[in-house]
């Protein structure tokens, strides 16, 4: 099967070499071949140039992308997408003057969707959970993360793993699961957290990478849920078992969870919607993806990670939807990159690279992911006409999709 795009008005993130990260001033630079062709053969980017190089290029489908933009899809490194049912009553009681706290300490919130979880079976969450990441495919990604964590029970978060797996194995995305069991603590463990941490450590983490779906491991590191010595110790176990650390850090307190991320190697430490000083100190020289979920923010109205002070600290930024069902229920990374130039304040050219490379750096797949590289995954996205780029952040809450190419795929 071979795919040539040509007439394309833009090609923009090709990379003659594999670039893995793009940091601090860098992320300004977006590279662009004007009136371009894109030759993909089977799941490859084979080859791409200028119009004039196309000649004698034949495939068995040809598109003409007369006045379109053609991009690398987004890389959505952050997502809880398989969950049972929604939260829409909660968020009519915060429209009513509830804050996300309030509705989480009686109750409601994450434990909700946890009692939700268990009462619903591994096919119906399948189900529910592959229509989510098709409408996703169909939004422009490519490459998405999927967390566990509205489990909560030694048996509800193997469901949750059992249920990615499907996904993993069926979808054309390609897919970073993660095990996140310290998301909250259970009712039963309100008043005897430790037991809930000693059961994440000694049962689940074993059982769990005994299973080997998961990649990663993570943990809400907040007040109200997991402390930073919560962390270390599931952060350590995790390790030992293989897994690779990602944390949620920083949403609503700083508790020192960023340095304690950056000591464990973790891959990327996620909301940051508070930081400090020392927070990006202990981020500098370290090979952890900062990463910033504005839908979040836009939909609990609390601050929006200040993306301008690391990336004016020569840091690199990705940016992800975060899709769940209390606090971001939404995976449209268009418009994750529109809130990042609006509200982030970053430039088309950085919110484009947060939201493809570096995305697939923040789940370790950006040697293959992420650009417009010879040699890399055929997901392509081609745009409606529009003049440039930077319309796409632009007109925010417009679908800027044409045509998605997933895998080598044309996606209908
Ligand atoms: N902050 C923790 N976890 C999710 C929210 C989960 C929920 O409310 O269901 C997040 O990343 O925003
Ligand atoms: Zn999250």
């Amino acid at each position: 099967m071979s795919i040539l795009i040509k007439n394309i008005k833009q090609l923009i993130q090709v990379h003659e070499n594999n670039v893995l990260i793009v940091k601090g001033k860098d992320m300004k630079k977006l590279p662009i071949i004007e009136n371009a062709y894109l030759y993909i053969q089977d799941d490859t980017i084979v080859e791409f140039g200028t119009m004039d190089f196309c000649e004698g290029i034949d495939a068995e489908t040809v598109i003409d992308a007369t006045g379109k933009i053609v991009l690398p899809s987004w890389c959505d490194s952050h997502t809880h997408i398989v969950y049972a049912g929604n939260r829409v009553s909660e968020f009519v009681d915060r429209i009513n003057g509830l804050s996300y706290t309030e509705i989480a300490n009686r109750g409601g919130g994450i434990l909700n969707s946890a009692k939700k979880l268990q009462n619903t079976s591994e096919d119906e969450l399948y189900k529910q959970s592959v229509k989510r990441l098709n409408e996703m495919i169909s939004m422009g990604t490519g490459a998405v993360e999927i967390k566990t964590g509205y489990g909560l029970t030694v048996e509800a978060e193997l469901k949750m793993l059992k249920v990615i797996r499907r996904i993993k194995r069926d979808s054309l995305a390609r897919i970073a699961p993660t095990l996140l069991a310290a998301h909250a603590i259970p009712s039963e463990y309100r008043q005897d957290k430790t037991s809930y941490v000693n059961k994440i450590v000694k049962e689940l983490i074993p059982k769990a990478s005994a299973l080997r779906i998961a990649k990663y491991i993570d943990v809400f590191c907040e007040e109200g849920y997991f402390s930073v010595e919560d962390t270390k110790q599931i952060l350590e176990a995790g390790k030992k078992h293989g897994f690779i650390p990602k944390i949620h850090v920083n949403q609503f307190n700083i508790l020192g969870g960023v340095a304690l991320g950056v000591e464990h190697n973790a891959l990327s430490v996620d909301h940051l919607e508070e930081l400090n000083t020392d927070d990006i100190k202990a981020l500098k020289n370290s090979d952890t993806m900062p990463v910033a979920l504005p839908g979040c923010s836009y939909f609990l109205g609390i601050p929006y990670t200040p993306a301008r002070q690391i990336i004016d600290a020569g840091l690199p930024l990705a940016i992800a939807t975060d899709y769940n069902p209390g606090s971001s229920p939404s995976g449209n990374m268009n418009f994750v990159v529109s809130s990042a130039c609006i509200k982030l304040k970053m430039t088309p050219e950085e919110a484009i690279n947060a939201a493809t490379i570096n995305g697939a750096y923040a789940m370790g797949f950006s040697n293959m992911y992420g650009s417009v590289t010879r040699g890399k995954k055929a997901n392509i996205i081609i745009t409606k006409p529009m003049d440039s780029y930077a319309e796409i952040p632009y007109a925010f809450g417009h679908n800027p999709i044409d045509t998605v190419i997933i895998n080598g795929q044309l996606w209908t």
